[in-house]
């Protein structure tokens, strides 16, 4: 039937290329990839001793739709072997903290953590959730996470715990992302029972249904938390691209900028810099900018819409020591935006993979995260800052708030540009009207990726099956 071109070869590009290319209706799947390498986001260093570092996302989550469709694919992919899962009842599970009043705080977890007042909090967590059954329905259509939280639990948990967390997945201010688009299981509860506390109990609402294949299943037996690969998570990009060269289908193009793509009476007319392709149907896994940088001008409402997707940068630093130097075990620590603008968290990677280490002897990987929605007050222009200042700033942080006070034997620091896009208040109507206009347009064109539809590897790759279902006419 058809020739599809996939723009973008991140994880939503190659795994809606992966789905399409299991079905007989589609004879051609062409990936064009501006980059060098496929991945996007997804991109680990290994070295050559043995030791891996992650640029990007390091852990991932098994649970959900989302979560066991992802690894029915992993399973398929046959990485089976190569998972590294951490299960809840790891210390890196149980144990996440917050950098509040130059101090670690562990974040209240389990019954005891909601009956006592833990610092920094000033009350029992129990207080707020018993309290919140009683809260009204908000009326508004959406609300800032911020906003949304302070009115039902309080402005403490909002300021302290949700600014944090909003920092921990985002790099983005809870006073401005959207908690319809960004938290959809919270904005549904209180929608469905009026109450987040009843949500929880009662469930928010419908999820997709995903089979669970075996090592979904086995996730589940064994009670996984996240779940990395021993040679990094890039693994899994690399592993679905040797499988889109062996279906034969598939044609991948790398160092192969869009740089313009135009409605045609078949379909598309793609230009790039050394030739044109058509297709019959596109599935952009741009990022939101980007796809609009491609269009034409005849779909100026659409452009606009894109622009207003905003993105923020983040600065990357993996930190490898020598010795066992963490005085503290668990996943890491955030701060509140009052507490450090600039400065988002640390990962103490050691901790939930510490098959990443270096073999030979005891070593200590962390990854400061710097910047997000804060980059340019704390650093100014991405373009203008040094690796010297992100590295200073980012040891600096180890030694005040973990006491490491030895330097770094190795580090490495990446600016990672426009990396995470920004659910603002209102996102979810911006990305309604997009998809009207290319329905009454009759655009063969469908958007995926983390602009839209949840920014998770997960979230992700179920757009890039949720695209080509669509297309297929399978769903
Ligand atoms: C630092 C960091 C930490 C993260 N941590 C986690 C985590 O722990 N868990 C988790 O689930 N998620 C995490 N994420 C989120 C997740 O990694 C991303 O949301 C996801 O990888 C985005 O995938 P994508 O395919 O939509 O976009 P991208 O990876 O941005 O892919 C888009 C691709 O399009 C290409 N491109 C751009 N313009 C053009 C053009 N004109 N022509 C052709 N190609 C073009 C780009 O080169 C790129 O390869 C993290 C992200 C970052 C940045
Ligand atoms: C400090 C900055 C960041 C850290 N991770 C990310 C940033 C910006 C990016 C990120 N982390 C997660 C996701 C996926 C979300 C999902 O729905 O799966 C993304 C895009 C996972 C995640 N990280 C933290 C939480 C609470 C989550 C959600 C899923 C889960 O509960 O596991 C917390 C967290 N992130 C960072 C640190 C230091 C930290 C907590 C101690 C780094």
């Amino acid at each position: 039937m058809t020739t599809v071109a996939v723009l973008g070869g991140g994880i939503g590009g190659l795994a809606a290329s992966y789905y399409l290319c299991k079905s007989p209706q589609v004879t051609k799947v062409i990936v064009l990839e501006s980059s060098s390498r496929f991945g996007g986001w997804l991109w680990s260093t290994r070295r050559s001793d043995g030791a891996v570092f992650e640029h990007g996302p390091r852990g991932i989550r098994p649970a959900g739709a989302v979560g066991r469709n992802t690894l029915n694919m992993v399973d398929d992919l046959g990485l089976g072997g190569e998972i590294l899962p951490v299960t809840y009842s790891h210390v890196s599970s149980k144990n996440r903290y917050v950098y509040v009043n130059r101090e670690l705080h562990r974040m209240p977890s389990g019954i005891s953590g909601l009956l006592r007042t833990v610092p920094p909090f000033s009350r029992p967590l129990l207080l707020s959730v018993a309290t919140e059954i009683l809260v009204k329905k908000g009326k508004e259509d959406d609300e800032s996470i911020h906003s949304f939280v302070s009115r039902r639990l309080g402005k403490e948990l909002a300021d302290i715990a949700v600014d944090s967390l909003c920092r921990g997945v985002y790099a983005g201010d809870c006073r401005k992302l959207s908690v319809r688009s960004c938290f959809p299981a919270l904005f549904n509860a209180e929608q469905r029972r009026g109450s987040l506390t009843l949500g929880m109990l009662l469930g928010s609402g419908p999820a997709p249904v995903v089979p669970s294949g075996p090592l979904a299943q086995r996730s589940v037996e064994e009670s996984w938390a996240q779940w990395s690969l021993s040679r990094g998570v890039e693994s899994l990009p690399e592993s679905i691209t040797e499988y889109l060269q062996r279906s034969g289908r598939v044609q991948l193009h790398r160092e192969a900028a869009v740089q313009r793509i135009s409605p045609s009476a078949s379909g598309w007319t793609i230009t790039l810099e050394d030739g044109v392709m058509s297709a019959d149907h596109i599935i952009s896994a741009l990022p939101a900018k980007a796809l609009s940088s491609v269009l034409p001008a005849s779909c100026q409402p659409l452009i606009q819409l894109l622009q207003d997707i905003a993105t923020v940068t983040v600065a990357v630093v993996n930190l490898e020591y020598e010795g066992s130097v963490l005085s503290v075990e668990g996943f890491g620590h955030l701060l509140p935006s009052s507490e450090d603008q600039g400065l988002l968290g640390v990962v103490y990677d050691s901790v939930p993979f510490p098959q990443h280490n270096r073999p030979d002897g005891q070593t200590t990987r962390l990854t400061v995260m710097m910047g997000g929605a804060w980059f340019q007050e704390a650093f100014g222009a991405p373009e203008a800052v040094t690796e010297e200042r992100l590295l200073a700033r980012a040891t600096e942080a180890v030694s005040s708030h973990l006491g490491v006070t030895t330097a770094p034997s190795w580090s490495r620091v990446t600016l990672q540009r426009d990396c995470i896009p920004q659910y603002y208040q209102g996102h979810y109507r911006r990305v309604e009207s997009m998809r009207s206009f290319i329905k009454e347009k009759s655009l063969s064109l469908s958007l995926i990726g983390s602009s839209y539809d949840g920014v998770s590897v997960n979230d992700v790759i179920f757009s890039g099956r949720t695209a080509a279902e669509e297309l297929l006419g399978t769903v």
